[in-house]
């Protein structure tokens, strides 16, 4: 018997209209019969339960689900129905669960966690077939999403013909989509080669006769065709989608991978059209992004489901972990300032790292976006070969897109929080404040460095409130955070500033004292003196 409450079950309505869009109350209960408890209110996150073989290599399969669903920001809980032994080369061994124990970890996710969308993959046994439509019966699901897994892409075979007949009459009938590739149309049919366009529109109708809502036959395969074609029908109309076929042979999981993300966008509540399209294009990126990754020595390798694995190479001089130290001459660019004494950024950022400067901001307010990437690009460059940290300030994409090692935020830029969900966790985030409140939030928003100021007034920031020493002194005696002073700071006054005498405060960060000069080298280096001796 089912152990989840009708009203439980019936929050997983796909596609009910409030779905996914809101936090909402729900009941739960944790024990057995009692009766459901307002627990607290809490966000649903959409979720695909996937029924699938394990794949050692983790380029398909369940791996390969659980990759795809985190990439497209879905929930993925897993029931496993085979464990394979392969690689690149090809599969070297199949051991399939045995079907009593794919039942129980049905019922174990089915009967405690909602499921939006459960998509099937390798499903080697009719037993193991008929235990899945028996679980389905029980605990009805809201869409089903069938990739009849059959052949792998080395062309060993992961599912025997004996299951046909239960796809063809039992499993069909139940799903709302299926992803048959050519070959695997043709197994269902049981009719020779599909080889044309025109072929695939019969098959998807005569496929779509078995029973499924829904038709989506993959083109990848078809011969003599520049493009990638695959026919979805939904019972009335054909619609060809097509894309450009990317050159690559890392296409292991493709299929598995398209299919869990169709079952993603359904889980979010898309319509069926938009989440194959949708899906479609998040494969092609990916597959695009991975196209020159070696791995292994097998013809079909991997891909990258995460679109990331590539930062990593591009800089391997980056340093992982942000160390407060480098605040102590932290230099701020100026585009102004660097027109006046016309010189690029790439050349004043030079000077200061030359001269001493131990972190660099790009402070371009009115550069271009175009322009400002370019520069940021190859002042990243300069940076890593010196080991020094480059932060941009407010613009967080021009940080993503060059990768640069931070952000800075003021208080009326984008909140720490948001910044920290889109840079991830290694990029270092410093944030503007002039007051404790302003230091212990930041704090609790994951910040890594605090910019305090303007301590004294400065012509650089229009209409900036200053702080002064003792201002500074209270946000750093009150900050969990390291901070670096600003606004005014000169070779005059910074022996000043640091001689404030609390620990935390790590350095200044200068603009004109550097960047409205004849030479930034040389007053980099002075500036670095004062403060090497100030923090002895
Ligand atoms: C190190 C450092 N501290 C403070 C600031 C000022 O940032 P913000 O308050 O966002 O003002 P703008 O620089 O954006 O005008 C900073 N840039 N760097
Ligand atoms: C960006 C900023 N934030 C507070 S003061 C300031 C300007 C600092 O410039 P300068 O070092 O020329 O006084
Ligand atoms: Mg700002």
């Amino acid at each position: 018997m089912s152990v989840v409450s009708a009203e439980f079950l019936s929050s997983c309505s796909l596609f009910s209209p409030s779905f996914q869009k809101q936090p909402r109350v729900f009941r739960r209960s944790n024990r057995r019969n009692s009766p459901p408890v307002l627990v607290a209110e809490m966000v649903r996150v959409p979720h695909v339960l996937t029924v699938a073989g394990s794949d050692s290599s983790a380029g398909a399969g369940i791996q390969a689900d659980l990759k795809a669903c985190a990439a497209r920001g879905v929930y993925c809980s897993t029931v496993i129905t085979a464990v394979t032994a392969q690689n690149t080369v090809g599969v070297q061994g199949v051991h399939a669960v045995p079907e009593d124990f794919v039942g129980e970890q049905l019922k174990s996710v089915l009967s405690d966690m909602p499921v939006d969308v459960v998509k099937t993959g390798m499903l080697p046994s009719e037993a193991i077939v008929q235990v899945l439509l028996q679980t389905l019966d029980e605990f009805h699901c809201q869409a089903l999403v069938v990739d009849p897994v059959m052949v792998s892409t080395s062309g060993d075979v992961l599912a025997g013909p004996s299951i046909l007949s239960s796809f063809r009459e039992k499993l069909l009938p139940k799903a709302d989509l299926v992803t048959p590739n050519l070959k695997e149309a043709s197994a269902l049919l049981g009719c020779p080669q599909i080889q044309t366009l025109a072929d695939m529109r019969s098959a998807a109708k005569l496929i779509y006769n078995m029973g499924p809502q829904h038709v989506l036959i993959k083109g990848g395969d078809l011969p003599a065709s520049s493009d990638a074609v695959d026919i979805f029908y939904d019972g009335e109309t054909f619609y060809e989608l097509c894309s450009s076929r990317i050159k690559t042979s890392n296409t292991h999981g493709t299929g598995c991978t398209l299919a869990s993300s169709i079952a993603a966008e359904l889980a979010k509540g898309f319509p069926m059209l938009p989440a194959i399209k949708v899906a479609k294009r998040y494969v092609e990126t990916a597959l695009d992004y991975s196209k020159d990754i070696v791995f292994g020595n097998g013809p079909q390798g991997p891909f990258d489901h995460v679109i990331k694995l590539k930062n990593n190479i591009s800089s391997p001089s980056r340093k992982l972990v942000f160390n407060p130290d480098d605040l102590l001459l932290y230099a701020v660019t100026d585009s102004g300032m660097n027109r006046k004494w016309n010189r690029s950024i790439t050349d004043a950022v030079k000077g200061a790292i030359e001269g001493g400067a131990t972190i660099i901001q790009l402070r371009e307010k009115d550069t271009d976006t175009r322009d400002f990437l370019q520069s940021a690009k190859s002042c990243l460059e300069l940076c890593r070969s010196h080991g020094v940290p480059l932060i941009i300030n407010d613009r967080i994409d021009v940080a993503l897109a060059c990768d640069a090692d931070g952000v800075h935020v003021g208080q009326s830029d984008m909140p720490v929080s948001v910044v920290r969900a889109l840079v991830g966790t290694e990029k270092i985030i410093g944030v503007s404040c002039k007051t404790p409140e302003q230091a212990e939030k930041a704090w609790m928003d994951s910040a890594d460095y605090i910019g305090c100021g303007g301590v004294y007034p400065t012509n650089t920031k229009a209409n900036n409130i200053t702080v002064g020493l003792d201002g500074l002194k209270k946000v750093c005696l009150n900050s969990k955070l390291p901070v670096v002073a600003i606004g005014g700071i000169g070779i005059s006054n910074a022996h000043s500033v640091i001689e404030i005498g609390v620990p935390n405060l790590k350095g200044v960060a200068v603009v004109s004292a550097l960047f409205d000069t004849e030479c930034v080298l040389t007053e980099a280096r002075k500036l670095h003196a004062v403060l090497s001796d100030a923090a002895k």
